[in-house]
């Protein structure tokens, strides 16, 4: 029966085994009722790798890095001579994985010197590398500018004085990409909406009240003018996780007519980077939209828009991240204790039961930051037992570590069962933790059949291995 516990957007499901495809990645299918990953099961998995484990499909991610790269090739390539996708490496990032990421044609966006590092350690040619950061150290400009990187998306004012002083000292020019806060509400939740105006990223379209011109407009202007800096364009990032269109139309059109005021100035923008944010489905609930639609609407708008103003095309990049690394993305988990609650209800009681796993908030805290949601399914075997109304939560001590906030599991589903969450694959890993000393899992990626570790699981001497007076 259909929990009234249950969220609007959950259905109780016809059958507890299926695997929605929209939600995981493409190479898991069912193999003699096991949830299995191009063939490897879960057990073999747990067996081999330990449990929670990381599982990355590679192929999967591979597939979905390359559709950015062709889709948006085919729909901007007559329009403005090419597209650069830089993966936001943020959503997930190892050594292996950036060089998946160079193999597949793209690019690399880095929000810290830590992300930086780990790109060039996968040889990735800095001119392929941008480096982002409301505030950025002195060490991580430096190295940016002394690897001479494609692009230091600078976000503030003061920072750009800082890059100009830099490099004049390095005897270098920086290339820099200005980051502008088109002022676009995002339809997405708040903490990851990053184009409005009262939040702490990029520099404003919108003059001060009483000032003449926009901190944009004055950055611009410096960039263009500076001797040590190499003004390689615009920048914008509406947010993360939007399935809406309207967000990246209307920023799209903002820049563009920003772009219009500059270029009657003399001022040529040469590229428009319009940042990442593609929603992924973690539930049924979610409508992700293909890479190739994307990409061929925001052409033909801009299109419109750039004959409107009777301006040149700027080169255009983008910046996906979520959206290539999590759904090629799973957790494993192994079921410890269960227990049923009772919850009044509308005068009525209903059960909820609650399934406890043996990772939680320490491997995934979207659930906690921002109420996510996930499903989960039984992975190790078909149940015959029919759906009950469960939460899956972790074995921290906090109430809120909740891992699937509402999912029907089988009834059956008990002590050693393992548990699949898909679209794990991105801010799961990266955003970890070690809270109440929690050992993270290992990441395994599967290409073509065969598993690898990339990340090793940790053990309790990584635990120690900072500790200075043991
Ligand atoms: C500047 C910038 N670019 C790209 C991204 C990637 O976003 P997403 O992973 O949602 O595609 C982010 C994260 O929101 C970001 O802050
Ligand atoms: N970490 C966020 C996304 C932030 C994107 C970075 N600007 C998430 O898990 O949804």
């Amino acid at each position: 029966m259909r929990s009234p516990l249950a969220p609007a957007w959950l259905t109780l499901p016809e059958d507890t085994a299926a695997l929605d495809e929209q939600i995981f990645s493409s190479g898991v299918a069912r193999v003699a009722g096991e949830v299995s990953i191009q063939g490897i099961g879960v057990t073999e998995l747990v067996e081999e790798y330990g449990s929670p484990l990381w599982v990355i499909d590679e192929n999967d991610f591979r597939d979905r890095a390359r559709a950015y790269v062709e889709a948006f090739q085919a729909a901007f390539e007559s329009l403005c001579g090419g597209v650069d996708v830089f993966y936001a490496s943020k959503a997930l990032l190892t050594v292996q994985i950036a060089k998946w990421v160079k193999e597949e044609g793209l690019h690399i966006d880095t929000a810290s010197g830590g992300e930086m590092a780990i790109a060039l350690r996968a040889g990735t040619d800095p001119a392929h590398i941008g480096l982002h950061g409301n505030n950025k150290s002195d060490d991580e400009l430096r190295t940016a500018i002394e690897q001479q990187i494609g692009r230091i998306v600078v976000d503030s004012l003061a920072e750009l004085h800082r890059v100009e002083a830099m490099a004049g000292h390095l005897n270098k020019r920086a290339n820099v990409m200005l980051r502008l806060t088109p002022g676009v509400d995002a339809s997405t939740h708040e903490h990851i909406a990053t184009a409005h105006e009262d939040q702490k990223f990029g520099l404003t379209m919108t003059p001060a009240p009483g000032a003449d011109t926009s901190v944009a407009y004055q950055a611009v202007h410096f960039a263009a003018d500076a001797e040590h800096i190499n003004l390689v364009g615009l920048h914008s990032h509406i947010g993360s996780q939007i399935f809406d269109s309207t967000g990246f139309e209307t920023t799209a059109t903002r820049m563009l007519e920003f772009i219009a005021v500059l270029a009657a100035e003399d001022i040529h923008i040469a590229e428009l980077d319009i940042g990442g944010g593609y929603g992924i489905a973690y539930t049924e609930a979610d409508t992700p939209v293909a890479p190739a639609v994307i990409a061929q609407n925001l052409a033909a708008h801009m299109a419109e828009e750039v004959d409107r103003l009777g301006i040149d095309w700027p080169r255009i990049s983008i910046e996906p991240g979520r959206s290539i690394a999590g759904p090629a993305g799973l957790t494993i988990y192994t079921v410890g204790t269960t227990k049923t609650v009772w919850v009044e209800h509308a005068g009525q009681h209903y059960s909820r039961r609650y399934v406890a796993v043996d990772g939680g908030m320490s491997d995934n805290p979207r659930p906690v930051l921002y109420d996510a949601d996930y499903t989960a399914v039984l992975a190790n075997r078909v149940s015959e037992s029919g759906p009950v109304f469960s939460r899956v939560v972790g074995k921290h001590c906090e109430s809120g570590d909740i891992v699937v906030n509402a999912v029907y599991l089988p009834e059956d589903t008990d002590h050693g069962d393992l548990l699949v969450v898909p679209a794990t694959g991105a801010y799961g890993h990266v955003m970890s933790s070690n809270y109440n000393m929690l050992l993270r899992p290992a990441i395994v990626a599967i290409k073509d059949g065969q598993a690898r570790t990339i990340i090793r699981r940790e053990t309790y001497d990584d635990l120690f291995a900072r500790e200075v007076d043991l």
